[in-house]
């Protein structure tokens, strides 16, 4: 098998449910973590109680502390945060073999550049075949193998195939398409909506309005979409709509529980002070927001959010803002930006 020693970057729930999913599909794995006691505990006895509580990990999983051994692995996939993830991209890209196939697997943009995940790592590591791996699961419902289909993006489509075989099994569905941009797109923007979903489940706005704040969002996630150059189709697919779909509806969701902890008062610091797990939507909102209002694309929801967050606003304010927009016209034309 071409891709049999996977090496997964990271050990925060993600990473140590991708990596237990290998296992299944029969691959070696090398899975590098942040914090050395993760790496102890993996090693010694099998388990990650931080970030994946009640889960006994696979035997086959050997975990290091070292960047640099990464490099050893046949496909890497990238799951440290996003905003952690140009720091150690560029621990390992020296080391790393030309040709090497990583995926990105975080979802977000980067805050202060607003690169998408494989722009950033086209720096840190050049000569690697950059895709991504985005999808709607829950790692914890991974590593149980409950059944979960996501879709695996790669200019080269051949690859994507090979690559799909390599992860995928039975009850990990790989689905491949060449938009590699249009994947990240759904994975950053549905987190950010997703809080806003959580926000009406907070202030108890009823059932429709939740349905209503999912589907004006996926509208904006859309267009925005389609302006920063991802396909119509990705953007209704798993990547897109089906992770907007998971992730508004469930608590489970660390984005959709933090937008419920604020809709019922809580402040973004109390909530945040309290989890070690990473909301994404978090970061990625303003981002968001600058590269909607580069491309001229008008996405209210997104930006209540991001007003919401940096405490601009408050969460009666943003709900006033968006109940008294203009009424107007579905459906609207895709290649149209303003809404
Ligand atoms: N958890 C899920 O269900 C899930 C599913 C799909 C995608 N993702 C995405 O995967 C990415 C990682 O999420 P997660 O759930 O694995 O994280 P997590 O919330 O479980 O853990 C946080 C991670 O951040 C790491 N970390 C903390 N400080 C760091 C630093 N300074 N440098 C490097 N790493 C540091 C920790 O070691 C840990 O691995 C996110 O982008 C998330 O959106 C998560
Ligand atoms: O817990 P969240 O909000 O980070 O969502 C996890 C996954 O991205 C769902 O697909």
């Amino acid at each position: 098998m071409a891709y049999q020693k996977i090496g997964v970057v990271g050990g925060g729930a993600w990473g140590t449910a991708l990596a237990q999913s290998a296992r299944r599909a029969g691959r070696d794995v090398l899975l590098w973590a942040y914090e050395l006691e993760t790496v102890e505990e993996i090693n010694e006895h099998r388990t990650n109680r931080v970030y994946l509580p009640s889960v006994t990990l696979d035997r086959g999983i050997r975990a290091t502390a070292k960047t640099a051994e990464m490099a050893t692995c046949d496909l890497l996939l990238m799951t440290v945060p996003t905003q952690f993830t140009r720091a150690i991209s560029a621990e390992i890209g020296p080391y790393l073999k030309e040709g090497t196939p990583v995926l990105a697997c975080a979802k977000g943009f980067e805050q202060e550049t607003q690169l998408f995940l494989t722009d950033v790592l086209a720096h840190t590591l050049p000569s690697a075949i950059l895709g991504v791996l985005s999808g709607p699961s829950f790692a914890a419902e991974v590593a149980r193998n409950l059944p979960t289909a996501l879709t695996l993006a790669v200019e080269d489509e051949a690859l994507g195939r090979e690559l799909a075989e390599a992860l995928g099994h039975r009850n990990f569905r790989l689905y491949w398409t060449d938009d590699v941009r249009g994947v990240q797109i759904g994975g950053a923007v549905k987190n950010v909506l997703a809080i806003a979903a959580g926000i009406v489940v907070g202030r108890a706005l009823g059932d429709s309005a939740h349905a209503a704040v999912t589907t004006r969002g996926f509208a904006e996630l859309r267009r925005f979409g389609v302006a920063l150059g991802g396909q119509p189709e990705t953007l209704t697919g798993l990547s897109g709509l089906g992770d907007l779909m998971l992730t508004c509806s469930s608590t489970k969701s660390r984005n959709m529980s933090l937008g419920k902890a604020l809709g019922k008062g809580r402040t973004l610091e109390d909530v945040l002070g309290t989890r070690r797990s990473v909301s994404e939507g978090v970061y990625t909102a303003g981002a968001v927001v600058e590269l909607a209002r580069k491309h001229e694309v008008e996405m209210p929801i997104c930006a209540a959010v991001h007003e919401v967050l940096s405490e601009r606003m408050s969460i009666d304010a943003a709900i006033e803002s968006l109940l008294s927009r203009p009424a107007r016209a579905e459906p609207e034309p895709l290649a149209r930006s303003a809404g």
